[in-house]
């Protein structure tokens, strides 16, 4: 016998943004002064987001594990809203969260490309993987290697479609069809999709992946053009509330400033290194002759004053080098630096490098001014 369900009406409550809403939302968020950031609360999102945020010295103070508001002492006027990734998007389409730090994957299929909408920073370092097509090594996909070769397969049709298993039915429905697959039935799941296969329940998933080792596992494999997507750690923000919330702005700045800055040091290294030399354009010249010592714009110099005897004023005999360097040319460099100053070379990570103006903040402007 079917199951018989009971709808119950629910009315909908208004939003902040609202027209309709004369009076404040179901959490008064319309008459709400603080801005709000969303945070993943659980899974692999949950631990990158905090670290980076700690290394950026915005410290989410969350005493409780179990607790879902939270604060950063260094950003007055924030609260910090621990919610599930896709609930963090959905909440800022409704106007009750103005900030998100989630995956991107989440903002492209819960977004659906809503407008409101602004990736503020897109390459937040954490979380890297990529949305992908899955079809089995064996049977009839085992010559297939292609997306271009599985929809030229004469097995799919309007009657006996290509059936594909995923949690990303927004993606899939928009950028599927585009890759030239016409005869489609997707179906969802709420994970391990890779044994639908196997289980007969699907003939291909379109899944996140990252190390590629679930989809081996299960004998499936990725095919050429099956990627859709490529995701990592966001910061989302909703025009809305840029445009419309007081002190949005600014602390979207701040934590876009801070981010960038952080994100272009962990990739440096800054050594320094004593050498001799006649002048600092001396010295400048003799490091400009080693292409990995450029730096960012180029060495500083500056001259290292000693008092080598007694009753005589002080004097210059050495010059100090210090240059930033990428963390992949770093031993070619430091050997680079020590032959030139035959003294021990300094290496100290940094934290930030703060450019004049971060590049996605002008861009941010440009976008809310669209
Ligand atoms: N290999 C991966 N598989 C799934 N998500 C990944 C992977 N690599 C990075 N991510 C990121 O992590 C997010 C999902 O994290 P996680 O799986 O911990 O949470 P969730 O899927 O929402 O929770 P749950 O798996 O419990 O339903 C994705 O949205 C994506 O941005
Ligand atoms: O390429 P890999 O490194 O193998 O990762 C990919 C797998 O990880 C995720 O699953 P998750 O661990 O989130 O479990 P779930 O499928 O139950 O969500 C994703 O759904 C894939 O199954
Ligand atoms: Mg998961």
């Amino acid at each position: 016998m079917a199951a018989v369900f009971n709808v119950v009406q629910v009315e909908r409550v208004p939003g902040p943004w609202d027209v309709s809403s004369s009076s404040s939302s179901s959490s008064g968020s319309s008459s709400r002064t603080t801005v709000r950031l969303g945070l993943p609360s659980k899974g692999r999102m949950a631990e990158g987001t905090l670290n980076l945020l700690k290394e950026c010295h915005l410290s989410v103070c969350k005493p409780n594990p179990r607790q879902y508001v939270a604060d950063i002492t260094e950003l007055q006027n924030l609260e910090v809203w621990f919610q599930r990734e896709s609930d963090v998007v959905r909440k800022m389409l409704a106007g009750d969260i103005d900030l998100g730090i989630v995956g991107y994957d989440v903002v492209a299929e819960h977004g659906q490309d809503n407008e409101d909408l602004v990736v503020v920073h897109d390459q937040l370092g954490f979380g890297e993987c990529h949305l992908g097509l899955g079809i089995p090594k064996y049977g009839i996909f085992e010559n297939v290697s292609s997306v271009s070769d599985l929809a030229a397969m004469p097995q799919w049709t309007s009657s006996r479609p290509l059936r594909i298993v995923t949690g990303f039915t927004y993606l899939a429905s928009r950028l599927l069809k585009a890759k030239g697959l016409e005869h489609i039935q997707l179906s969802t799941a709420d994970g391990a999709l890779e044994a639908a296969p196997a289980m007969g329940t699907a003939d291909a998933i379109l899944d996140l992946v990252s190390s590629g080792t679930t989809l081996r596992e299960n004998n499936l494999k990725e095919i050429e053009g099956g990627t859709l997507i490529k995701s990592q750690g966001v910061l989302v923000a909703s025009k809305r509330a840029l445009l419309k919330r007081k002190g949005a702005l600014d602390v979207t700045r701040e934590m876009l400033e801070r981010l960038e800055a952080h994100l272009r040091a962990k990739s440096q290294f800054l050594l320094t290194g004593n050498m001799r030399g006649e002048s600092q354009e001396h010295v400048a010249e003799l490091v400009l002759r080693h292409t990995r010592l450029s730096g960012l714009q180029g060495p500083t110099i500056s001259p290292v004053y000693s008092l080598p005897d007694a009753g005589d004023g002080v004097k210059v005999q050495y010059y100090a080098v210090a240059i930033c360097v990428h963390k992949r040319q770093l031993y070619d460099a430091v050997n680079e630096l020590r032959k030139i100053c035959g003294s021990g070379v300094l290496v100290s990570p940094l934290t930030y490098i703060f450019d004049e103006e971060p590049p996605r903040w002008r861009q941010l402007l440009a976008t809310l001014q669209e």
